[in-house]
């Protein structure tokens, strides 16, 4: 017999209420979002991410004091062991790097200060951990791909001046890390979505923070959710001229095809976050000679929300904005993964400091019960 109607949930959990938080509320009608009570565009412009990471982690902004304490913290905890990068030496070249990060954190996973059931203390100090190492295991991977050598780490540089340095070998102008520095403030948290509902899930069984963190790359990896903006590129170069735009919309409009970075289950009237990095992707066009994208952006998102009211969500400006930075395609959701491992670590250390095993319950539609035909005699 199927479950009565008031128990069953919408498909895709839709409008279900599974938990409170305290980490982010996201404000569809009013189109905004808070990370522990400030709006996320302040947080960008006025505070470095290593600022914003301490607040979603421990609930408060830094002191200078604090602030000091937690980057040395992700500073010294950046170099990866021998062994794990010989691991990503022998990955199969024609792998995702997201597969790569996947592998490297269940790998750290295994490692004596990575393993144990979680405390709220431990996830933390594990979560700065991973998002000290993250970063170092994807220029390794994308250094390793290109048969260049590994660039180490250095201390001297913040989270974001050390990722460039690591990927290119040098650090560029100001405006290009405070943009790419503000894009990873915009990507570190968003309520339960997928990845961080997979996370809450994992450790709701007692498992631990690398598991989770697995399960979330795994959970972003896909087109529907963090994958698209490598999606919104592809499709960004495959139009590749401001006068293609218009018929190559109209035709996947026609063919009811979906258009990545477009849409949201949350926000119907537009993403809190699209218009700073909207601001961070004309800055780099102008700076990296990059105005056909911009061209091509625009004639997409009038025409999703002129014939479709569909609204352009963060991945479809933050694509061309790591294009013009520089970085290759396969590294745009691995990027969100350092930034979300932030939003991650602090969901767990929330779901572990209240927990009740994550387990819902099926409508079941199959066969009936039946008797089974020995081997013999099945047709
Ligand atoms: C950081 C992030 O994860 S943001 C999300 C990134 N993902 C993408 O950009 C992928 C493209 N977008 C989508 O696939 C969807 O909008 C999702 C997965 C993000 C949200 O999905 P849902 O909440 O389930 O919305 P749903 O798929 O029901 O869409 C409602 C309607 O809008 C249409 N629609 C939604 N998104 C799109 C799109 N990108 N292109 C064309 N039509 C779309 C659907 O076809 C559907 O139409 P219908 O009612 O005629 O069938
Ligand atoms: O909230 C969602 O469903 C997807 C999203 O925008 C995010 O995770 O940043």
């Amino acid at each position: 017999m199927n479950a009565p109607e008031k128990y069953r949930a919408k498909k895709g959990l839709e409008g279900v209420i599974f938990d409170t938080t305290s980490v982010s509320h996201v404000l569809p009608e009013e189109k905004s979002l808070f990370y522990r009570g400030y709006a996320v565009h302040e947080l960008a412009d006025q505070c470095c991410f290593e600022e914003v990471a301490f607040l979603l982690l421990h609930g408060e902004l830094p002191t200078a004091a604090q602030l000091t304490d937690f980057a040395e913290q992700e500073r010294s905890a950046r170099a990866l062991p021998v062994e794990l990068q010989k691991v990503i030496e022998q990955l199969p070249a024609e792998g995702h790097p997201m597969d790569a990060v996947r592998t490297a954190v269940s790998f750290l996973g295994m490692l004596p200060e990575f393993r144990g059931v979680e405390t709220p203390e431990s996830a933390l100090r594990k979560g700065v951990s991973l998002l000290a190492k993250i970063p170092t295991v994807i220029a390794a991977v994308r250094r390793i791909g290109r048969g260049e050598a590994v660039i180490p780490p250095r201390a001297d540089l913040s989270l974001s001046e050390n990722f460039f340095q690591m990927c290119f070998g040098e650090v560029p102008q100001p405006e290009v890390v405070g943009a790419f520095d503000g894009a990873l403030t915009l990507y570190a948290e968003h309520g339960f979505n997928a990845s961080t509902f997979t996370a809450r899930v994992i450790v709701s069984t007692q498992s631990d923070l690398p598991s989770a963190v697995c399960g979330a790359i795994g959970a972003l990896k896909g087109n529907l959710h963090g994958g698209a903006n490598e999606a919104v590129m592809h499709m960004l170069l495959e139009i590749d001229s401001p006068d293609r735009a218009q018929s190559w919309i109209d035709n996947a409009l026609e063919s009811k095809a979906k258009v990545m970075g477009f849409g949201h289950r949350l926000y119907r009237l537009g993403d809190s976050r699209v218009p700073k990095m909207t601001a961070y992707r004309e800055q780099m066009a102008k700076l990296r000679g990059g105005e056909r994208w911009e061209a091509i952006s625009r004639v997409l998102e009038e025409t999703m929300v002129e014939r479709k009211n569909i609204h352009p969500n963060l991945d479809f400006p933050a694509g061309p904005v790591y294009y013009l930075m520089g970085f290759e395609i396969p590294l745009y959701t691995p990027i969100f993964v350092i930034a979300r491992v932030v939003g991650w670590t602090a969901h767990v250390v929330e779901q572990i400091t209240d927990n009740r095993l994550v387990r819902p319950s099926a409508d079941y539609v199959g066969a009936a019960p039946r008797a089974v035909t020995p081997l013999a005699l099945r047709g």
